[in-house]
This record gives structure tokens, C-alpha cells and sequence, in this order.
């Protein structure tokens, strides 16, 4: 049975998180982790999901803290604190502010529970997950981000839209920047383990309306409702799930890569990891000529912004 806690759990992602997470059988013990002051919203926060407990038959504890030693013991921290962005603003403008937020945060994981999965979702969330990896002091594998996880599920429902077909049968990932840069992976990309090139309906895929679909679905919601909050919520969830149920299944986040997809390397970002109880272990992968041009462009924008922020961070400590 396993302890996780949710740093930033008073926030829109972190509440639904919790709520999500609680439905993982392997979770005993959901810790709810804000900053001193946020104490009252987190008691009524654990208040509810122990009804919700209650409604479910669930024997799960829920409990809440601002103290950093309680962190103690837990197998996966999942950090939703941070500013999110607003209409018109991109995920790489919080970088600065965020760095600072996620780099006090992560020297506190890597104190308090050094053995734990640290699982960064902070936006801009690959250079987020740099400075986690950086200021906890853990090992890469420990380490991980949202990545391109929700942007692969996000495309994979479209895929199955356009051919009709349920969403399980179509395999599918974007790799790269959670953001503008990201790259879909067409060459991997299988519907009932058919490669999608192979499929009539293929030559009239609309991929350009799509993949402007797929990269514009947070700002279109946080237009209408002002954030994201069940989509990122189940997919950490799922994410949670496969570590804690040491699935190995291959999941798109971000992580440490050096050189594993055509010596394309040293930076955090989207790829696709194999999950079980010990973290992220990293695949070694051939993608297509036009694949591997895009990634490397989203690599090199995203090593560059991580070097920013992580020099301005160094200088200010
Ligand atoms: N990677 C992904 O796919 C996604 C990432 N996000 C990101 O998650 C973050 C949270 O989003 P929301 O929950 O919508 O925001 P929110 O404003 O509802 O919640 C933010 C949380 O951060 C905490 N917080 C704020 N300033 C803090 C500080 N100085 N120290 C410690 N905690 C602090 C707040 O108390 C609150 O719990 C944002 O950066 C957002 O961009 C959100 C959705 C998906
Ligand atoms: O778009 C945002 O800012 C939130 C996010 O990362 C997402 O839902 O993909």
C-alpha cells in the first residue's frame, strides 16, 4: 500500500488530483500539502473527500499538512503548486516565476523523502521538471513530468473521432515540448495494431486541424472555465496508477533524456519512458527523418529556456 501526497492540493488541478487519486486501490493514505496558511482550505478539502470516502465504502485516510516532515514516507509526491497561465499568456511566460516556487519545493522532497517519485506538473512543466531534478537532488529515474502525456491523450481521441473506431484502439504519442514545439509521432502511431499509414481513411486525415486541436485544447478551456482541471487530473491519475502498480506500461512524460532518441539529449522533456515502482527508465527509439527534426528543434528551444532559468535561479541563491 502506498502514501501519496499532493503538494499545491488546495489548487484547481490539485484538488481534482486528490479526487482521482483516491480511486487508485494501491493508494492507503492521501496527504493534502499546502503552504503555511492554507491550512483551513486543506482541513475542509480532506473534510469533503472523507465524505466522499464515506460515500464510496472506501477504508483510504485522507489527511492534511503544511509541515514539511510530514512528506516522510511517501512513495510518490505529485507538485500541482504554481501560477497558471491566463488567456493570452503561454506556459513558457510563468517559467521564472514558477522556477523559483518548484526549485524551494523540491530541495524540501529531496530532504524529506528522498526516496520517493517526484512528479512535477507545473507549468511550463519540462522546465519544471529540470529544476525539480536539480534542487532535490534525486536521480533522473526518481524524477518526472507531466510531459506530453494529457497532449498524447488529447490526439489519440481525435484519432479515434476521425476513424470511428473505439479510443483503445488507437496507439499513438507526441513527444517533445508541452507546448508549441511538441511533435506527433505519425510513424508510431497504430489503430488496431495497424500502422495508420495502412488505413484508406489515412490519405484524408486532416493532421493539421488536429495536432491545432490538440495544441490549443488547454488555452481553449482556460478561456471558457479559467483552467484545466479533469483532464490533467485523470491523467496523472493514470500515471500514478501504472508506477504504483509497477505496470511497466509506456507512458509519454517528461524525464531525463542524454542521447536515447538519435543523440538528441541532455534536458527534460516529453518521450516515452517505461513506469513501474522504481520511476522512469527511458527508451531508446528510431522515429522518421521528419520526427526527429522537430524534436530536436523542440529539444534545443526547451534546453536553452531551462538554462535561462536555472542560471537566474543559481545567481539569485
Ligand atoms: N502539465 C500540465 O499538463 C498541466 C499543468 N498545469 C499547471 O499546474 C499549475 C497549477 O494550476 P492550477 O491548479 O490551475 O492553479 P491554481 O491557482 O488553482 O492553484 C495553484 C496552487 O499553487 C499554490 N501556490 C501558489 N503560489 C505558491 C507558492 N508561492 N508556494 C507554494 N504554493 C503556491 C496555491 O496555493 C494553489 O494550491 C499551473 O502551473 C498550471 O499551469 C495545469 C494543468 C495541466
Ligand atoms: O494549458 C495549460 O496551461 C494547462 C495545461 O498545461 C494543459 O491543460 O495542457
Amino acid at each position: 500500500m502506498a502514501k501519496v501526497a499532493i503538494i499545491g492540493a488546495s489548487g484547481n488541478v490539485g484538488r481534482y488530483t486528490a479526487h482521482a487519486v483516491s480511486y487508485i486501490p494501491h493508494v492507503s493514505e492521501l496527504l493534502l500539502f499546502g503552504r503555511p496558511g492554507r491550512e483551513e482550505v486543506l482541513h475542509g478539502l480532506a473534510c469533503d473527500l472523507h465524505d466522499s470516502f464515506a460515500a464510496r465504502g472506501s477504508q483510504s485516510d485522507v489527511k492534511f499538512s503544511c509541515t514539511p516532515k510530514d512528506l516522510e514516507g511517501s512513495d510518490i509526491i505529485i507538485v500541482t503548486s504554481g501560477v497558471p497561465r491566463k488567456e493570452g499568456q503561454n506556459r513558457i511566460d510563468l517559467a521564472h516565476e514558477n522556477a523559483r516556487m518548484i526549485s524551494e519545493i523540491a530541495a524540501m522532497v529531496g530532504w524529506y523523502a528522498p526516496n520517493a517519485i517526484l512528479f512535477i506538473v507545473s507549468n511550463p512543466v519540462d522546465v519544471m521538471t529540470a529544476v525539480a531534478l536539480k534542487y532535490s537532488g534525486m536521480k533522473p529515474n526518481q524524477v518526472i513530468g507531466l510531459g506530453t502525456h494529457l497532449d498524447s491523450m488529447r490526439l489519440k481521441w481525435n484519432i479515434a473521432k476521425y476513424f470511428d473506431v473505439h479510443v483503445s484502439e488507437v496507439h499513438t504519442r507526441i513527444i517533445g515540448e508541452h507546448g508549441d514545439s511538441m511533435v506527433p509521432l505519425w510513424s508510431a502511431t497504430t489503430i488496431g495494431g495497424i500502422s495508420i499509414q495502412n488505413l484508406p481513411k489515412f490519405k484524408d486525415l486532416p493532421e493539421e486541424q488536429i495536432m491545432h486541436n490538440v495544441m490549443n485544447a488547454g488555452s481553449a478551456i482556460i478561456r471558457r472555465i479559467g483552467s484545466t482541471i479533469y483532464g490533467p487530473g485523470d491523467a496523472i491519475a493514470t500515471i500514478v496508477s501504472t508506477i504504483l502498480g509497477n505496470e511497466k506500461r509506456i507512458l509519454t512524460v517528461s524525464t531525463f533524456i542524454s542521447s536515447e532518441i538519435h543523440n538528441i539529449g541532455d534536458v527534460c522533456i516529453g518521450t516515452p519512458v517505461r513506469l513501474d515502482r522504481n520511476g522512469a527508465t527511458t527508451l531508446t527509439i528510431t522515429i522518421s527523418e521528419h520526427e526527429v527534426e522537430g524534436f530536436r528543434k523542440s529539444v534545443d528551444k526547451i534546453r536553452a529556456i531551462t538554462q535561462e532559468v536555472i542560471e537566474r535561479l543559481d545567481e539569485s541563491c
